[in-house]
């Protein structure tokens, strides 16, 4: 196994976790998606979950965030058991959640207002956060003005502004070009190093999920899904999405990761096949 990744070993650390997940099992009707996960996201890491279609990275995902509950296990939230919506997380998913008849900034600012934060305040934080994705001369303009890349970067902002201690991705560049998507990685883990929250970021590309993540993890195909694949990525930081994937170490993680991925993928597409 390459220097630069290496197996991990759950439940050894002294901190509570950002999220725990604890014999976790997922069933709709009576299809069980995920069976018997356990996964820990330690707080201040950056986690990417990888996993062939349909194998219930998004069912994961939806768990930490207190939208579905387990039908077995449970989920811990920084040491507290997890009931309801889980308020510690800030979201952003692969379809935009702008509202379309309000401008950029104040998109930015709802949230802030909503806890009760005074509009001009809302307002002038809003603004910093609009020149830290890139965009202050944008907005005034409405979501229907602005490009996918653009739209992504206010999610973004409209997000990070809540100052949340976990935030959860769902393939967030998925819609976009792959030049687009690296810009928006490289943005992503500036605004990240500010303060290292601790990251669930769920993709189906293993490439972005090395040059993102602290740790990925693999999921094995459904049904009943569980982890397979367990990797720390001990890639240099600060990293340049671009050149990082140019690198001899990013090759050699790549190949070792995609060993592991290739069987479930295969074994997902002749499911795909048999139904
Ligand atoms: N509400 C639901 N009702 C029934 N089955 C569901 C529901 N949500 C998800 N599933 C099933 O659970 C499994 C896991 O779905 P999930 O969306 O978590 O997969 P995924 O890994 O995120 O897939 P993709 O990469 O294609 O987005 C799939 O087989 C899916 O069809």
């Amino acid at each position: 196994m390459p220097e630069a990744i290496k197996q991990v070993r759950i439940g050894d650390r002294a901190l509570p976790p950002a999220v725990k997940l604890n014999d976790v099992s997922v069933v709709f009707n009576n299809f069980t998606a995920v069976k018997k996960a356990d996964l820990e996201v330690p707080a201040g890491q950056f986690l990417a979950i990888v996993g062939p279609t349909g194998c219930g990275k998004s069912t994961l995902l939806n768990v930490a965030a207190g939208l579905l509950p387990p039908a077995s296990g449970t989920c811990e939230i920084f040491g507290h058991p997890l009931s309801g919506i889980n308020h510690e997380a800030g979201y952003l998913f692969q379809s935009d959640s702008l509202m379309p008849w309000k401008t950029a900034i104040d998109n930015i600012a709802i949230g802030l207002e909503i806890r009760g934060v005074k509009r001009q305040d809302a307002l002038n934080q809003s603004r910093e956060w609009l020149a830290r994705v890139g965009l202050q001369s944008f907005g005034n303009r409405y979501p229907h003005q602005l490009s996918g890349g653009q739209r992504k970067r206010i999610g973004l902002a409209q997000v990070l502004i809540l100052n949340p201690k976990l935030i959860l991705m769902d393939e967030p560049f998925g819609p976009l070009d792959a030049q687009t998507q690296v810009l928006m990685g490289d943005l992503l883990l500036k605004l990240w190093s500010r303060d290292r929250k601790a990251v669930m970021f769920v993709t189906h590309d293993l490439e972005e999920a090395i040059t993102l993540a602290d740790r990925v993890i693999i999921i094995s195909a459904g049904p009943a899904s569980h982890v397979k694949g367990d990797y720390l990525i001990n890639l240099p930081r600060p990293r340049n999405l671009q050149e990082i994937r140019l690198t001899t170490e990013f090759a050699e993680i790549h190949r070792t990761l995609w060993n592991d991925l290739k069987e479930e993928v295969l074994k997902a597409y002749e499911q795909g096949d048999k139904s």
